[in-house]
C-alpha cells in the first residue's frame, strides 16, 4: 500500500496519520481548516521529538524528519483521488460522519478501502452511506495510536474478505494486530467502557467521591493503570458523550442515558486533556 487518506487531525487522526508515516506510507491528512491542520503538524512535530524514550512506540520504516515530509495536510478532499485506503476520524457524530462518506464515495476509485475510526456508530449504518459496502469497515484504534499495538477490527454487514485482509496488512505494517469482533453499537470495548466512564461520572454528580477518589478505587485497590475519569479526559469528554448518545440511540435502552454532568461539562468546553481541563486539569500541551 502507498497512499493512505487520514480524514480528521483531531486526537486519533493525528496519531493515525503519524504511526502510518513513521511505517513508511504516505499520506494525505485532511480536516476542516488550516488552523486544525497546524495544530496538528505541531503535535506529530513534537511527539516524534520523545516518542523512541517512550514505552510501545510503534516500530518505525523512517526518521522523524522523513515521516513528517510524508504527511500533506489538506482541506482538499479531491486530494484523495489515488488513495489506496482511507481512514475516517472525524467527530462522533452521525450527521458530520453521514456528510462525509458520500464524498469520499465519489473522490476516491472504486478499489479504496474505507475503515471508520468510531468508538460507538455501527459500520453497517456507516457502510449504507457509499455505494461500495464491501469496501467499508472499522477499524477501532485506541489511544495514544502510536504506542497501542492492537486495534478492533470490525466487518460490517457486507464487508469482503479481502478487505479485511487489506486492512489486517495496512495494520501489520503499522505494528498493530486486530481483534475481529462482529458489527454491534460499541463493539466490544465501548459497549463496556462508556458504560463505565458514565456511571463513574454519575458518582461524582451525585456526590459520592471525587473525581480523585473514584479513579483511586479503580488504581490502587483493581491496580487499573489509568481510572475511568482520567480516561475520559484521555479520550475527550465530548468523544465520550457522542459515543453514549449513540449506544443511548441505537439500544433505546436507558441504561445508556448520558450523565447530566458530562452534558454540561461539555457545553462549558470542559472537554478533558485536549483543552487542559476535564475531571482534572492539565498543563498546556506543546
Ligand atoms: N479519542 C479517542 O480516544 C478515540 C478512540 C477511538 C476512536 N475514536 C473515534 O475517532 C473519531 C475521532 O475522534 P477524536 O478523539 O480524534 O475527535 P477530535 O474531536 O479530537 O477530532 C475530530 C476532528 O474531526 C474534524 N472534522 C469534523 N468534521 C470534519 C469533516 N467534515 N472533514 C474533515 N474533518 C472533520 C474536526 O475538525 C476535528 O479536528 C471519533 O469517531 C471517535 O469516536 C476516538
Amino acid at each position: 500500500m502507498s497512499r493512505v487518506g487520514v480524514v480528521g487531525a483531531g486526537v486519533m487522526g493525528g496519531g493515525v496519520a503519524q504511526n502510518l508515516a513513521t511505517a513508511g506510507h504516505e499520506v494525505v491528512l485532511i480536516d476542516v481548516s488550516k488552523e486544525v491542520l497546524d495544530r496538528c503538524a505541531e503535535r506529530i512535530r513534537n511527539d516524534l521529538r520523545f516518542s523512541r524514550l517512550l514505552p510501545g512506540a510503534a516500530p518505525t520504516a523512517v526518521d522523524a524528519a522523513r515521516a513528517q515530509e510524508a504527511i500533506t495536510f489538506t482541506t482538499d478532499y479531491g486530494a484523495l483521488a489515488d488513495a489506496d485506503f482511507v481512514v475516517e476520524n472525524i467527530t462522533e457524530r452521525w450527521d458530520l460522519k453521514a456528510r462525509v462518506y458520500p464524498v469520499l464515495d465519489d473522490v476516491c476509485p472504486e478499489r479504496t478501502v474505507f475503515a471508520a475510526n468510531t468508538s460507538a456508530i455501527p459500520i453497517t449504518r456507516i457502510a449504507s452511506l457509499t455505494r461500495r459496502p464491501a469496501n467499508v469497515l472499522g477499524i477501532h484504534f485506541m489511544n495514544p495510536v502510536p504506542r497501542k499495538p492492537v486495534v478492533e477490527l470490525i466487518p460490517g454487514h457486507h464487508t469482503s474478505p479481502q478487505a479485511v485482509g487489506t486492512a489486517q496488512e495496512l495494520l501489520a505494517s503499522m505494528g498493530k494486530t486486530g481483534i475481529v469482533v462482529n458489527d454491534s453499537p460499541g463493539f466490544v470495548s465501548n459497549r463496556v467502557l462508556m458504560l463505565t466512564i458514565n456511571e463513574a461520572a454519575f458518582l461524582v454528580h451525585e456526590n459520592v467521591a471525587t473525581p480523585e477518589d473514584v479513579d483511586k478505587v479503580f488504581t490502587s485497590c483493581f491496580g487499573h493503570p489509568m481510572g475511568p475519569l482520567a480516561t475520559a479526559d484521555l479520550i475527550g469528554l465530548d468523544t465520550i458523550l457522542y459515543s453514549i448518545e449513540v449506544l443511548h440511540e441505537s439500544f433505546a435502552d436507558s441504561k445508556y442515558r448520558p450523565c447530566p454532568l458530562l452534558k454540561k461539562m461539555v457545553d462549558a468546553g470542559l472537554h478533558g486533556r485536549k483543552t487542559q481541563q476535564g475531571f482534572f486539569s492539565y498543563a498546556l500541551e506543546v
